[in-house]
């Protein structure tokens, strides 16, 4: 696992676009991505840059049960919102949260990672730890499922909506065994509210307690921090 600690979110989100980079340059061109407000700098990098992102194909980590792509609360949303209207991709996969069939959806979207092995995986960090929505308790070998969000996530998101009784409880969500499959893993974490979940990330057990704690066994991890995130370490 690679530290680095920058001196604000900006620096390390410049720093994880180089990254990115030096990845697509070496073949790269499967990217998983993240939503919240964590990737915002680095799909801005995307946006500014002059990378053609048409040849490239995108996989996100997680989609709301029950929200349609049109509500701009949906992480599909989000991410046409933020970076594929100005950088269309080759292929964008999202979960369908509007598809009750929580088994079809499950189904498809593990297809879709075997079709697709990602090679650059971004992710951010939920304040307990989480990681895309694999709630604490979760195993660290699952695949694609649905979960129920707890309390802590549920009001983490609430900024998000008109309150917290709008957020939806339910999601899809890669298992944390689809994204240790990802060659290289990039990890951002900015702000005091995440320095609890960082620490135990990176200093404590490997523990399903911590979901990104696992982050620990995988081979090419480099987690981006800034100095108020990595106050604990
Ligand atoms: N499913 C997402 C996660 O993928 C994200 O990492 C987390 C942190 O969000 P933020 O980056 O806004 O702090 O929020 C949500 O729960």
């Amino acid at each position: 696992m690679k530290v680095l600690v920058m001196k604000n979110k900006e620096e390390a989100s410049k720093r994880a676009f180089e990254l990115l980079l030096a990845d697509i340059k070496n073949g790269g061109h499967i990217l998983g991505l993240a939503t919240g407000s964590t990737p915002l700098d680095l799909y801005q990098q995307i946006v500014k840059s002059d990378l053609d992102c048409s040849k490239l194909i995108s996989i996100n980590l997680d989609e709301y049960v029950g929200i349609a792509p049109t509500n701009p609360q949906s992480y599909h949303y989000f991410m046409q919102h933020n970076l594929f209207d100005q950088k269309p991709f080759m292929k964008s996969f999202i979960p369908d949260g509007m598809n009750f069939n929580a088994a079809e959806v499950i189904k498809h979207y593990n297809q879709v990672l075997k079709n697709y092995p990602i090679d650059t995986q971004i992710l951010g960090i939920g304040t307990n730890g989480h990681i895309g929505f694999n709630e604490p308790g979760t195993a660290f070998d699952s695949q694609t499922h649905q979960v129920k969000l707890t309390t802590a996530t549920i009001e983490a998101n609430a900024r998000f909506f008109a309150s917290a009784a709008e957020v939806p409880q339910k999601a899809y969500t890669m298992g944390i065994g689809s994204i240790m499959k990802a060659k290289h893993i990039i990890l951002l974490a900015f702000g005091k509210q995440k320095a609890a979940a960082l620490t135990a990330t990176i200093n404590g057990p490997l523990t399903t307690e911590v979901p990104a704690s696992i982050l620990q066994s995988h081979p090419n991890v480099t987690i981006l921090a800034d100095q108020a995130a990595a106050s604990k370490l």
